[in-house]
């Protein structure tokens, strides 16, 4: 039934966490629709989650493996996982399935990576040097610097201009260059891998009231605004700075196609907000596609049944989207 069509590679996240249990799910889901993936991760931690698990020894073998069972690119883990208890000494297996997964799309074996979350501190406490998945695929890439974050659900897309860092950290660091790269990448990435002709974007305002007329702050007009201008003469439909409290509402939503946003959260608390199930996180500025699900590891659920595989349905989904637009542009 897929023989022809390539693959997504998913990659497994930490096994500790719910990424087992909603490729369980995703599979479920999918299994007779369109589309199909390999997992790149560890049966038996999938397997116990009532579905049938077949390792293959190649991404090709997946589709004809797809229909009665998870396809699955073997990767060891040194530690057998246990739900809601994540080891460090796994570290170095998870990173291996997401270094796995690039090769196979850069290669042309894999339409697109879809990855599991991932714990950053548990990556981190094993010496891993990249702040999230985003930073580390830029690295595999060889683009790092160009990757750029966005979220997208339905009703909404958020793009953080800067992305990992603490609040006080993305406040020195946000720039009028960094506002117009990560811009020009989401108006590509939109006109390329979404579809949109003439993309509509609106930039956030970064403090109180857009620092209304500068009495509340002045990054408005020193740093935004000069990033509005040269956008618009490179002929873009721009709009801001919005304040930030207002420019999320349905009414204001309706009138852009994606909201670029100064820090993580001010993109993120909205999205998540108004809609944590079939949010995706996508990473733009990369050679290859790549989307996950919006939310992360929940070890707190992990091996209780309940987690909703809903928003890696929607991230594999989109992947297949994305690769069906760019094979077509
Ligand atoms: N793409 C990725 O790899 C991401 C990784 N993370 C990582 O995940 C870890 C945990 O982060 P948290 O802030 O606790 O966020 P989280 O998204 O893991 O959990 C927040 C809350 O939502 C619930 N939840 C999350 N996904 C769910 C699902 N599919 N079904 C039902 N309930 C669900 C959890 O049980 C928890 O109560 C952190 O280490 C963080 O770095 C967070 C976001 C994305
Ligand atoms: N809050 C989004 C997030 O943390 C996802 O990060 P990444 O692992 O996809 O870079």
């Amino acid at each position: 039934m897929h023989e022809g069509e390539l693959p997504l590679a998913l990659t497994m996240g930490d096994p500790a966490g719910i990424g087992p249990e909603i490729t369980a799910g995703a599979w479920r889901a999918i299994r007779h629709g369109a589309g199909h993936f390999a997992v790149i991760g560890d049966a038996q931690a999938i397997g116990q989650y009532d579905v049938p698990v077949r390792e293959i020894d190649t991404i090709a073998q997946a589709a004809g493996v797809f229909a009665d069972a998870v396809p699955v690119l073997p990767v060891s883990l040194p530690v057998p996982p246990t739900p809601g208890q994540p080891d460090s000494r796994n570290a170095g297996a998870i990173t291996a399935s997401i270094a796995r997964a690039v090769e196979l799309a850069r290669t042309g074996q894999a339409a697109a990576v879809v990855t599991c979350p991932i714990s950053k501190i548990v990556l981190k406490n094993a010496g891993f040097p990249y702040p999230g998945h985003t930073e580390y695929l830029a690295a595999l890439c060889d683009v790092s610097g160009a990757e750029v974050m966005m979220l997208a659900c339905p009703e909404l897309r958020v793009v953080p201009v800067t992305i990992h860092v603490s609040l006080r950290r993305a406040l020195d660091e946000l720039d009028t260059a960094g506002i117009i790269a990560a811009t020009r990448t989401t108006h590509a990435a939109l006109r390329r891998d979404f579809g949109i002709a003439s993309p509509r974007i609106a930039i956030a305002g970064l403090n109180p009231h857009a620092g209304e007329s500068g009495s509340m702050g002045t990054e408005e007009q020193t740093v935004i605004a000069p990033a509005l201008e040269a956008l618009r003469a490179d002929g873009m439909d721009i709009s801001g700075p919005w304040p930030p409290d207002t420019m999320f509402t349905p009414a204001a939503r309706a009138r852009y196609d994606v909201a670029m946003c100064m820090y993580h959260d001010q993109a993120l608390i909205p999205l998540k907000t108004i809609d944590m199930t079939q949010g995706v996180n996508i990473t733009l500025g990369l050679p290859i596609i790549r989307t996950s699900p919006d939310h992360g590891t929940a070890f707190d659920i992990a091996g209780r049944g309940v987690a909703d595989p809903s928003s890696l349905v929607a991230a594999l989904r989109m992947a297949m989207q994305m690769a069906e637009h760019r094979n077509r542009s």
